[in-house]
């Protein structure tokens, strides 16, 4: 199942004299549908919306994302405006052909590492984090993370010309005479952590935008292993192993079909970027219970080259459960094809590459090992048909 797109396709600049909201919504139905889209060609954010799934965003041989990525980051900007909600500074950048992406802005070299007084909660957010998490997940087979990619932009011409009134009220210039801005939110919105041009160019993160919350609604969800988000208090995961199998298994959704094995997958995800920020998660609405978790927001990884944070493991640990299909792939990277490889490759097509330093992608192979040793440790304890989940096909 497609997302249900038919209040978009009544728009009447499309559809007005044929009714194809009977069809299979594929682009291939659409396009047939009415010839004026031969005409007028689907932009890549059109595809890519077109084309998300119950089980996935996108699919493997799926040529959008590519061209989309290429797109973000190189068409011209004709609007920016700053995002509502959430604690760090986001921007809403508006492409020439309607597109959008959400932009994080660059704030430190990539070798900064987090400050070791900062709580997960409090940690400034990085913008190479949110690209390499996007690769990551691609190349881990989840595809639940919208396409992201890095950009040099013009902080004058880009932003500061394009801005909406309420973020042009925060721009200022700097006694090194460079552009700055801070925007409004809860954390880090102010002259001391302003966004300045160097002097005049500003890196980001441009992350493809989902089909808005009107035509398809998301439901936003809880997350089980959820931290505290308090300087002393602790969640009771932390303190009780046995939180999996007495509490979360007995809860729905996650008594039964795919949503555990994907917070297992989820975790594992975080476990390898070092993201302890993971707190709620969405999913589409149309797609009932039997779909997959977005992979949103992923800022706050790869502040520590050097440690591995195994309490972002804990789901994996407390429920011994992982997708076949998850195991199968982590396996592949303990053979030839290291996962720091894959992830230099790929991360080398992002026009701000290098994406990640190398210590980085050096944790990452150091991680899947402590994850494979994490599965070998619960088959010495529960049986393979327990460990591993196979999806229904
Ligand atoms: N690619 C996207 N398309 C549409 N909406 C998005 C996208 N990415 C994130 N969002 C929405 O924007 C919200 C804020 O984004 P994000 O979580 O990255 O920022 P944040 O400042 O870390 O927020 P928070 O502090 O709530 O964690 C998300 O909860 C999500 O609903
Ligand atoms: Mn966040």
């Amino acid at each position: 199942m497609s997302i249900d797109f038919k209040r978009f396709l009544k728009r009447p600049f499309r559809l007005s004299k044929y009714d194809c909201v009977d069809q299979k919504l594929t682009t291939e139905a659409l396009i047939s549908c009415d010839k004026r889209f031969a005409r007028r060609n689907l932009t890549n954010w059109e595809k890519f919306h077109l084309n998300i799934h119950q089980h996935d965003l996108y699919t493997e041989s799926e040529s959008t994302i590519d061209d989309l990525l290429k797109d973000m980051a190189t068409l011209p900007i004709v609007r920016v405006g700053q995002k509502e909600g959430g604690t760090q500074l986001k921007l809403i950048i508006d492409y020439r052909n309607s597109g959008q992406a959400l932009f994080k802005p660059m704030r430190f070299p990539r070798d900064k590492e987090t400050d070791p007084n900062h709580f997960y909660f409090v940690d400034f957010e990085r913008h190479n984090s949110e690209i390499a998490a996007f690769h990551l997940d691609r190349i881990l087979g989840f595809r639940r993370a919208p396409p992201v990619v890095g950009r040099v932009i013009n902080i004058t011409s880009e932003i500061y010309a394009l801005s909406d009134d309420a973020l042009l009220k925060t721009f200022f210039v700097s006694p090194a005479n460079n552009l700055c801005f801070h925007g409004k939110c809860g954390y880090y919105c102010d002259t001391a952590h302003a966004i300045c041009g160097h002097p005049d160019t500003l890196e980001g993160s441009f992350a493809a935008f989902l089909p808005s919350t009107t035509l398809a609604p998301r439901k936003i969800w809880r997350h089980p292993w959820r931290r505290s988000y308090h300087k002393r208090r602790k969640a009771i995961w932390e303190t009780d192993d046995s939180y999996c199998d007495n509490i979360v298994r007995k809860t729905g959704p996650y008594n039964k079909g795919r949503r555990l094995p994907d917070l297992m997958d989820m975790s594992i995800l975080d476990f390898l970027i070092g993201n302890m920020d993971r707190h709620h998660y969405e999913t589409f609405r149309i797609f009932g219970n039997n779909t997959f978790p977005l992979h949103l927001d992923h800022g706050r990884g790869f502040g520590l080259a050097n440690h591995d944070e195994l309490s972002i493991l804990a789901p994996v640990r407390q429920c011994c459960l992982i997708r076949l299909s998850t195991v199968t792939k982590l396996l592949q990277f303990d053979g030839l094809n290291h996962l720091s490889d894959l992830m230099r490759s790929s991360l080398a097509s992002d026009p701000i590459s290098p994406v990640l330093t190398e210590p980085h992608l050096a944790a990452l192979d150091r991680r899947v090992a402590i994850i494979l040793m994490t599965i070998r440790k619960c088959l010495t304890s529960r049986s393979p048909e327990q460990v591993f989940y196979i999806d229904e096909t």
